[in-house]
């Protein structure tokens, strides 16, 4: 695996995965949801192309962008935030069927369970989705640990959730890997000091995430095996 030459010709002992924008294509259902939700309030749709440059710091701050319909929500108040996350929560849950999985993630996956590599997952969407999303995808069986936006106090870009996974696996930074699409990945990863892969895939607020200076950046998950 071209993985082999980030650990002089090793495996990871840990790999660690975003979700949204890495592993599974959701901006459709979650866009689906902000529509919902901005039409319950009596706003216009924001589509699909918005929602996917919003997408990456969790639900709360991609409904205030969505309030703002803006990517800086600083005007949006706590009061209409509340109102409009209740919404956006009730309406993206249970139905993901829009939502895929990118190509070359399952065999990549597959790859890693059967060199015995443990597998983690650090996302910032509300851990309330999570089971439900992996299991509507076939996904439940690979991951030892799952942290959500709210499993923690902070959420990427702070490295307290790759910690804390590395932790518990018993494995130091330099012994793990971090598998993301945006800058909060490659961030959290930098301050955690684990060697970070990209894919130019994701959403990443619509910029292009070399920008970010990941130690590898690829087109596809299958590209490492
Ligand atoms: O739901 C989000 O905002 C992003 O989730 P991710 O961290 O899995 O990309
Ligand atoms: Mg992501």
């Amino acid at each position: 695996m071209p993985l082999r030459d980030l650990f002089a010709g090793e495996l990871p002992k840990l790999v660690m995965f975003d979700l949204d924008g890495t592993l599974i294509d959701s901006v459709p259902d979650l866009a689906g949801a902000v529509d919902v939700m901005l039409g319950q309030l009596g706003r216009a749709p924001a589509g699909v192309d918005k929602v996917r440059h919003w997408v990456g710091n969790g639900a709360r701050v991609l409904v205030r962008r969505a309030l703002a319909d803006d990517i800086e929500h600083a005007s949006i108040s706590e009061g209409e935030t509340e109102q409009a996350l209740a919404l956006f929560l009730e309406a993206y849950a249970g139905d993901h069927s829009r939502s895929t999985l990118y190509p070359g993630v399952r065999v990549f996956l597959d790859a890693l369970q059967q060199a015995g590599v443990p597998l983690a997952l650090v996302t910032n969407k509300p851990s309330r989705f999570v089971p439900e999303l992996l299991a509507d995808k076939q996904l439940d069986g690979y991951f030892c640990w799952l942290v959500g936006g709210d499993t923690l106090p902070v959420q990427k870009p702070d490295p307290a959730a790759l910690n804390w996974v590395m932790q518990q696996a018993g494995v130091v930074a330099s012994q793990a890997l971090f598998v993301g699409d945006s800058r909060s990945d490659v961030l959290a990863a930098k301050a955690a000091g684990v060697p970070v892969v990209a894919v130019s895939y994701g959403y990443n607020h619509g910029q292009p995430i070399a920008a970010e200076n990941p130690d590898l950046l690829v087109d596809s998950l299958d590209a490492l095996i």
